[in-house]
């Protein structure tokens, strides 16, 4: 990171977070501190949002952060949910389905869809924001951070004028009192910070085409399919409703240049799949590497990184932008409690605790799909086709749940899984849960609370807007389970309580009982600074008697 110390005289403005990168992850971050109240900036160096799909499946949990950070209706109105994900080998016999269907959050458990429109969703709700500023077509160049805050230079970028390049004088210089990195896989904050990479070393070539369908194509193109074909592996899976995606290996000594040409896409279309320019249109053309990094660290003092900044992944569970998401509102709630002074500094800690390892579960889930399928020798293949005939299980991990962090302590098997969503009725008002009661830290109970917790704890539990919410009719917090969903639930983890943070994770779960100890732990665990000094002041005591 550069140490130039900011004698600039052009104007500094001071915010609480500045988010370099525009894409899912820092959408996701900027909406969520915005609807928080916080005074934001985003930088990107991009003129406009991308306008392509690169993401084109999300899960019911990710539906869910886009609920609560912009219109979800415009998120999902070229979506459709997905059942299943096959996999299939060179002679198109299944080897694997992959249970995509269901309800999960609220949603359907799994969806494809078109990436502009999530985009759009979430810019056009930033966009009503007074608090937000998005500076687009300007480029971060030298970043700086001190005891009190970050400093950012930033200078207008067009890629069609390299000149500018080499005049500073309308640099804008920006002060903020922390710093996220959303700028993608060669994050510049991260490169400034001097943050390596580890790389699980997984880096197959593909050409993604992305298609318009000018016409209905067959029905086998309605599910996502891999092709794990030791030939040429190749995949197609819906884009939404009216648009289709295709991928396809480039294998080891062609050209890649040569997959980005027109031609060598339309005779890959003719030669696999019988499709020319009457029955789709090309979209988008591109040669990616997939790659498995992770940042040696996610944070340095005042500066954190998410979504590619952070860890990149292979394709194979549609899991890189959704983790990119989940960084983004997981930051933004714990930026939230730190900048109102109701969680210490320290607390900002638990972000990477988390996150880390639950990309690393799904990274490493990536992988292990992305062998299968680039398995290129036609011996293994085979082997490998005879072992799923015969029932073998796949051996990758299980979708993971938040197993460190922020979760209550003692005996909580239900800690870091996620909440349902159901309808709920509210003073006359049917809808949602998040859409009635928000997205805070939360305590549903079956009973009324008020037989469990002091006047003291409702306090304190407003001060830092933990929102209460009782399935016992009567009471000030009371909701109507519209749909049982509370209820099943409930009966599911064997409670009669749970607290739930603004990303929809169970802190913990109790009996009525339990409910005043889960709220002293929820409001004990912000205060990490001050359980660190008190647990040093303490050892220093003991230190000092011990010398007594
Ligand atoms: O949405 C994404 O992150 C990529 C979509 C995807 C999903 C599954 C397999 C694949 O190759 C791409």
């Amino acid at each position: 990171m550069s140490t130039t110390a900011h004698t600039d005289s052009a104007a500094e403005t001071t915010y609480d977070v500045a988010v370099v990168g525009y894409g899912p992850s820092g959408l996701v971050l900027a909406s969520a501190l915005g609807r928080r109240g916080h005074r934001v900036i985003v930088v990107e160096r991009w003129k406009t949002l991308y306008g392509l799909p690169r993401l084109n499946h999300i899960d019911g949990e990710v539906a869910r952060i886009i609920q609560n950070v912009g219109d979800i209706d415009v998120a999902l109105k070229g979506a459709e949910p997905a059942d299943e994900y096959v996999w299939r080998n060179g002679e198109d016999h299944k080897l694997l389905t992959v249970d995509w269907s269901g309800e999960s959050s609220g949603y359907a458990a799994h969806y494809t869809m078109y990436q502009p429109d999530i985009e759009d969703a979430i810019d056009a709700d930033i966009k009503t924001r007074d608090n937000v500023d998005v500076l687009q077509g300007w480029k971060a160049i030298d970043l700086s951070q001190d005891a009190d805050g970050v400093t950012l230079r930033v200078r207008q970028w067009d890629r069609h004028d390299p000149e500018q390049w080499d005049h500073g004088e309308d640099d804008r210089v920006i002060r903020a009192k922390y710093i996220v990195g959303a700028d993608g896989a060669n994050s510049f904050v991260r490169t400034s910070l001097g943050i390596e990479r580890d790389d699980l070393e997984s880096d197959d070539v593909w050409l993604n085409l992305d298609t318009e369908k000018l016409r209905d194509l067959p029905e086998r193109y309605s599910t996502s399919t891999q092709y794990c074909d030791p030939i040429r592996p190749n995949m197609s899976m819906p884009i939404g409703a009216t648009r289709q995606r295709f991928e396809v290996a480039i294998l080891p000594g062609e050209s890649q240049e040569e997959a980005a040409t027109e031609e060598y896409a339309w005779r890959w279309f003719r030669e696999r799949h019988n499709l020319g320019p009457e029955d789709v249109r090309i979209l988008r053309q591109i040669v990616y590497i997939f790659s498995a990094r992770t940042a040696v660290r996610w944070r340095d003092g005042r500066a954190f990184l998410i979504g590619d900044a952070a860890h990149t992944m292979p394709p194979y569970m549609g899991q890189g932008a959704c983790s990119g998401m989940r960084d983004g509102l997981t930051l933004a709630w714990k930026l939230d409690l730190v900048l109102r002074g109701h969680a210490d500094d320290a607390f900002l800690d638990t972000y990477e605790t988390e996150r880390r390892p639950h990309v690393a579960a799904i990274q490493a889930g990536s992988v292990a799909l992305g062998d299968i399928a680039n398995t290129l020798d036609v011996e293994v293949a085979r082997a490998r086709d005879e072992a799923f005939f015969a029932g073998e299980e796949l051996d990758a991990p299980a979708f993971p749940i938040l197993e460190a962090g922020y979760l209550a302590g003692g005996e909580q098997p239900h800690a870091g899984t996620l909440t349902p969503q159901g309808e709920i009725e509210k003073d006359g008002r049917t809808a949602l849960f998040d859409d009635i009661i928000g997205n805070p830290l939360n305590l549903v109970t079956v009973g009324d609370p008020a037989s469990v917790l002091s006047a003291e704890q409702f306090d304190r539990l407003a001060e830092v807007g933990v929102a209460v919410v009782s399935l016992t009719p009567g009471t000030p917090w009371s909701v109507t389970d519209v749909a049982g969903t509370y209820r099943d639930f409930f009966a599911s983890i064997d409670a009669e309580a749970y607290i739930a943070r603004p990303d929809f994770v169970v802190f913990g779960t109790g009996s009525m009982a339990e409910v005043p100890d889960l709220v002293e732990d929820m409001l004990a665990q912000l205060r990490t600074d001050a359980t660190a000094s008190a647990s040093a002041a303490t050892e220093e005591r003991a230190d000092t008697e011990a010398v007594a």
